[in-house]
């Protein structure tokens, strides 16, 4: 039995952890705990947890967390490197934060400074599609952003034959934004309406392009939008090939690249958010513009899963030999 503990439970990604760990059945929940609401069981916070999780939170403590086999964190970025920096040497760690994704340079330049930049080039990118043998002896995981995910994991299939510049048009519910009090984020400016955001200046461009870099130099242009619904991401994908293909030939190829993966799911017909959500799934296919050469390439996941806490325990699954589905056999909320 694994000895787990999450930090940073009151949050989205935190109570999401937990619902997924509740029913892990080679895991035993022993430690959650948070900045605030110290000592109130977590089913105040959050009243869906009723009689199904009524364990108190604690206060964030080194020497508890010290205690576990593997602890979760999901605290905001900056935060999250506080703790790791302290206490990295003594336990194993999957961070659902962005503080070890990026090197050290453009974690600067895109965040702050980092508190412990040796610890950047230990820590594997946790993206199991991409890094599987590495997440298995991972001291710590970098648990990928949430458009991230999409995006690569739709790009990486064709990433050989696409050529040129590659432009992803994408949209997210709004949880993605973690539980934040935010003015822009109330129901009146988010409802019956849709807005692009950080245009060509989000976070997540740095981090596709530094991992799609290191097999072939490219360049993205990443637009991030706002959609009214809750939770969901879809990603579109521009990209250009140097010559025509047939059809047949790319959808085998889409097929083949994720054959051993259970969770891409490759399809024929164009996928939408309700038929992921609630699941580890990432939906994908693509259209070809035979008029201009381009591949067009849709992918979809949930944000607070396969985006973040799900991902996240696939990733513990494959760090302790377990299987990789484990814990995860989640079916979708859809309708
Ligand atoms: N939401 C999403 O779709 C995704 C989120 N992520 C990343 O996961 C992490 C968690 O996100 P999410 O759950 O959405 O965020 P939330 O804002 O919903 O939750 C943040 C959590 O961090 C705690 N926290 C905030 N500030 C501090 C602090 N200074 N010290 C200690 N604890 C603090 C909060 O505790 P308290 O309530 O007690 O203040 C809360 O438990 C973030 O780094 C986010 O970027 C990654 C992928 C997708
Ligand atoms: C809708 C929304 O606001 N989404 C978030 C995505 C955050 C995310 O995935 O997390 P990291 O900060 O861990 O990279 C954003 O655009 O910042």
């Amino acid at each position: 039995m694994l000895h787990v503990g999450i930090v940073g439970v009151s949050g989205f990604t935190g109570l999401e952890l937990v619902k997924l760990l509740l029913h892990h059945p080679a895991v035993s929940i022993d430690y959650i705990a948070s900045r605030s609401h110290i000592g109130e069981p977590l089913s105040n916070i959050f009243p869906s947890l009723n009689s199904i999780c009524d364990k108190k939170i604690e206060a964030i403590n080194e020497d508890r967390l010290k205690s576990l086999d593997v602890v979760f964190l999901a605290l905001p970025h900056g935060v999250s490197m506080e703790l790791v920096c302290k206490i990295h040497n003594k336990i194993r760690l999957i961070d659902l934060s962005a503080d070890f994704r990026l090197s050290k340079d453009l974690y600067e330049k895109w965040y702050k400074t980092h508190l412990c930049p040796d610890l950047i080039e230990t820590a594997v990118y946790g993206l199991p599609e991409l890094n599987k043998d590495k997440i298995k002896d991972a001291k710590l995981i970098a648990n990928p952003g949430c458009y991230a995910t999409a995006s690569i994991l739709a790009i990486l299939p064709f990433l050989d034959i696409i050529e040129g510049d590659v432009i992803i048009d994408a949209k997210s519910g709004v949880s993605g934004a973690g539980k934040s009090l935010r003015e822009d984020l109330l129901f009146s400016e988010v409802a019956s309406s849709f807005r692009a955001y950080s245009v060509a200046k989000h976070r997540h461009q740095p981090e596709i392009k530094q991992v799609l870099s290191e097999m072939k130099p490219i360049n993205i242009t990443f637009v991030p939008h706002l959609l009214p619904i809750n939770r969901g991401i879809l990603v579109t994908i521009y990209a250009n090939l140097p010559t025509i293909f047939d059809e047949v030939f790319l959808f085998e190829k889409l097929k083949r690249f994720y054959i051993n993966e259970p969770f891409v799911r490759v399809l024929k017909n164009l996928p939408q958010i309700s038929n992921c959500v609630g699941t580890n799934f990432c939906d994908m296919s693509f259209a070809l513009d035979k008029d201009n050469n381009r591949l067009i390439i849709i992918g979809v996941i949930d944000n607070l899963l396969k985006g973040a806490s799900s991902q996240a325990v696939q990733n513990m699954n494959i760090m302790f030999g377990l299987k990789e589905e484990e814990g995860l056999n989640l079916k979708p909320y859809y309708p």
